[in-house]
């Protein structure tokens, strides 16, 4: 993760600009390329290619200047660019917090997905603006941009949550969320309607 100042800052009202992306006054930015999200998607090759195609951002997060520390209360805003790679749709990493604590998010803009893991279950939250998704300790998060325009959200948590990426590699989050094919679609009987998004578990990799 980006470096995050250690002092502590005084009582504040932070700005959001939407159009540009950033947060007012600022703290540290982070940019995800496809090369970041190496092991990540399930089909290794459509990776490489995008990594050699460009190696397009997937997302940025942008994060106030509340450091990430014990008993303070940090937030940032990530936006995750709408995309698929090997018909998987463009995502966060996604973590786990070594210290079992909760989190909330909150949609900005775009359509997205939530997908938490605890390691047995899995569960699915649509976001769209308005939308608060809870994970609660020991659900690992990932999101999803599953529409096409970009998906912005703000997160809120404990500054001494953490970012456990290993968590991931190794149990995976139960579920991949691919693009819907038509044939998927009606195979699932929905309608064009829908999310247009597919689940397939992790354990056919
Ligand atoms: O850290 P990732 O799994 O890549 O997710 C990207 C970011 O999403 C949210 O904004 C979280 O609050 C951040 O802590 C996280 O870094
Ligand atoms: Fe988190």
């Amino acid at each position: 993760m980006s470096e995050y100042s250690p002092l502590p800052v005084p009582p504040m009202s932070i700005r959001f600009d939407p159009a540009a992306g950033t947060l007012s006054p600022e703290g540290p930015t982070l940019t995800r390329r496809m090369s970041d999200l190496e092991g990540l998607f399930r089909d290794r090759a459509a990776w490489e290619q995008a990594v050699a195609d460009g190696d397009p951002v997937v997302y940025s997060v942008v994060s106030s200047q509340v450091p990430e520390v014990d008993r303070e209360l940090p937030q940032s805003i990530t936006t995750i660019q709408p995309g698929a790679t090997g018909g998987e749709l463009w995502m966060t990493k996604g973590h786990q917090h070594p210290n079992h604590q909760g989190e909330i998010y909150l949609g900005i803009s775009g359509r997205g997905g939530l997908l938490m893991f605890d390691g047995a279950e899995t569960r699915w939250v649509e976001m769209t603006p308005g939308t608060i998704g809870y994970m609660p300790p020991g659900w690992a998060h990932r999101s999803i941009n599953i529409g096409s325009e970009p998906y912005s959200f703000l997160a809120v948590y404990p500054g001494g949550a953490g970012h456990d990426y290993g968590w991931v590699l190794e149990h995976g989050m139960g579920l991949r969320v691919l693009a819907a094919t038509d044939d998927n679609t009606a195979a699932n009987g929905n309608t064009g309607t829908d999310t247009g998004v597919e689940f397939v578990a992790y354990s056919g990799d």
